[in-house]
């Protein structure tokens, strides 16, 4: 798949980024546009015939092909047998979509109207509780049921006008004690967020919780709501299915934000507002459906993606927001694309003969400058970086110190593509040092530079634009996994462990171990020793 590619990258492995600029408009042609979304992949070491020979990688994988069948409700996900549709849960206004012949959009749109319906009521109080108006809602949920809203909770602060908002995920007692510590039981609402309402951390602390509300209030269940597809489970958890928002199988946890996984997120920000984030989501699948593809943000994305990962072998990619309210975008991330494409067999259950997706991580900057990027500047491996900018923030009065953050984004990807050699290095310590000492210390400054990143750049993070990037990375992790011809919407991989931690629980409360293996049984030894 990727030979050609690997031939190209050998040819030019000594090629140095900047020179790619002496063609005055390369920034214009390596960059894609969508609306007021700028995504620079200029400053990487693809040039024209790597792009030719990336691009080709979709009309071989028929990327087309399957994007059509995504979208039109065909069960890609085969080893599950099922369909991938969160794009409908944004296709506003759009035209039917059709799973086995059965149009899924009226049930969409009124699950969405429900969903309206109730956090207007919490906004506004007409849905209370027992104390009186909701103040504080508390999203218990793990991974897809977790990540998304309390990621876009935290990206759309400005636009945060309903009660506060708490996220519990993990099993560890602490995550949901310092979230029931911050709120009253009798203006609490819980939200219960689990697609299959099943998940051992989530149905714990569910229970946590209903015991908490039990102790203060008459009628505990009156104050959840359930997000899930299984009603049966939510009825037996004692939830009216009048507060219960429903979603089908063909919504990955991962890809469910858009739908009623994103209570808490309309709760919080306003069903209008929620609105505009699903039409930020919505016109980037038009683009992703009907852009060319050498025009196509995602397509292009996935393919700088693929260049850096599986053509030159770099193992991991940062992503950095230098936009502070994304700082949960990378563990969304995280869970998007490893869960996605962290896979080793093709689809046909072969052996993958390449990488399967990148190790993905990141903090916001300028944070990270005064971490990490020490290593990304000059520890011996590459790390291609992923910048994310807009050209302002929310805080008008402080534009000045907006611009600080622009301009710190920005010498970061110049400083990674320049470098600074051993010359420029002597210069800087002339005049401390001479002779020898002076080649040491010269040496210790140097940047090898030609380190590839990218810029994604628009407006204003507002909830469309929210959208827009979210709905981006989405078709990202689908390109990249069409092209690496696995099955980006299963995750068997998270099941062992689960597994073994059910056998392990009867251990740990005090049984034989001896079973074990040396490791496991000496640690539940020392625990045991020291207070488990
Ligand atoms: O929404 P659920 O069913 O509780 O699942 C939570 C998460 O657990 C996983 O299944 C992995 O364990 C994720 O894919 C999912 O987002």
């Amino acid at each position: 798949m990727f030979d050609d590619l690997k031939r190209h990258a050998a040819g030019i492995a000594d090629r140095r980024i900047e020179t790619l600029f002496d063609s005055s408009d390369r920034a214009e042609d390596f960059s894609v546009r969508l609306g007021d979304m700028l995504f620079d992949y200029s400053k990487t070491n693809i040039d024209e015939a790597g792009r030719g020979l990336l691009l080709d990688l979709l009309d071989r994988a028929e990327v087309a092909v399957k994007r059509d069948a995504m979208f039109n409700g065909q069960a890609i996900n085969e080893t599950e047998g099922r369909a991938v549709l969160h794009t409908a849960l944004r296709n506003l206004d759009g035209g039917p979509v059709l799973v086995d012949g059965h149009d899924v959009m009226p049930g969409v749109l009124e699950t969405l109207a429900r969903m309206e319906d109730f956090a207007s009521a919490v906004r506004d109080g007409r849905f209370a509780g027992q104390g009186g108006k909701i103040t504080d809602v508390i999203n218990i949920g793990i991974g897809g049921s977790d990540l998304g809203p309390a990621m876009a909770v935290k990206a759309l602060a400005p636009y945060h006008d309903g009660p506060r908002c708490h996220f519990v995920s993990n099993v560890d007692p602490a995550d949901i004690a310092d979230a029931l510590r911050a709120c009253d039981p009798a203006t609490t609402l819980v939200i219960v967020a689990s697609k299959t309402f099943t998940t051992i951390e989530t149905m714990t602390n569910a229970r946590t919780a209903k015991a908490w509300m039990g102790e203060s209030v008459a009628d505990p269940a009156a104050q959840f709501a359930a997000l899930s597809t299984a009603k049966d489970k939510t009825a037996a958890f004692g939830i009216d299915a009048s507060r219960v928002f429903g979603f089908e199988d063909w919504v990955g946890g991962r890809y469910s934000m858009w739908g009623p996984i994103g209570l808490s997120l309309m709760i919080a920000i306003g069903p209008e507002a929620f609105r505009a984030f699903l039409r930020g989501g919505q016109a980037m699948d038009r683009h992703f459906q009907h852009a060319g593809w050498a025009e196509n943000m995602p397509a292009m994305l996935a393919l700088v993606g693929l260049w850096h990962n599986q053509v030159l072998g770099h193992a991991t990619r940062a992503v950095l927001p230098y936009d502070n309210r994304l700082a949960r975008l990378p563990a969304y991330l995280q869970q998007l694309e490893m869960e996605s494409n962290g896979k080793g067999v093709s689809m046909d259950g072969a052996d993958l003969a390449f990488d399967s997706g990148p190790v993905v991580w990141g903090e916001p900057g300028t944070n990270g400058q005064h971490a990490f990027f020490q290593l990304i500047h000059q520890g011996t491996r590459v790390i291609p970086c992923e910048f994310l900018v807009a050209a302002r923030g929310h805080e008008d009065e402080l534009h000045h110190q907006h611009q600080l953050l622009v301009a710190n984004c920005l010498a970061q990807s110049e400083a990674l593509m320049r470098g600074r050699t051993l010359d420029e290095a002597r210069d800087k310590v002339a005049e401390k040092f001479d002779g020898a000492e002076l080649e040491r210390q010269a040496k210790h400054r140097v940047f090898p530079g030609n380190r590839p990143s990218t810029t994604l750049a628009y407006p204003q993070l507002t909830p469309e634009v929210l959208g827009q990037i979210i709905a981006l990375y989405e078709h990202r992790v689908f390109v990249e996994g069409v092209v690496l011809g696995i099955n980006s919407y299963d995750q068997w991989g998270v099941e062992l462990g689960k597994e073994l931690a059910t056998a392990l629980q009867p251990i740990v409360e005090g049984g034989d171990a001896s079973g074990k293996d040396g490791s496991t049984a000496g640690l539940v030894g020392f625990l045991r020793g020291n207070g488990l």
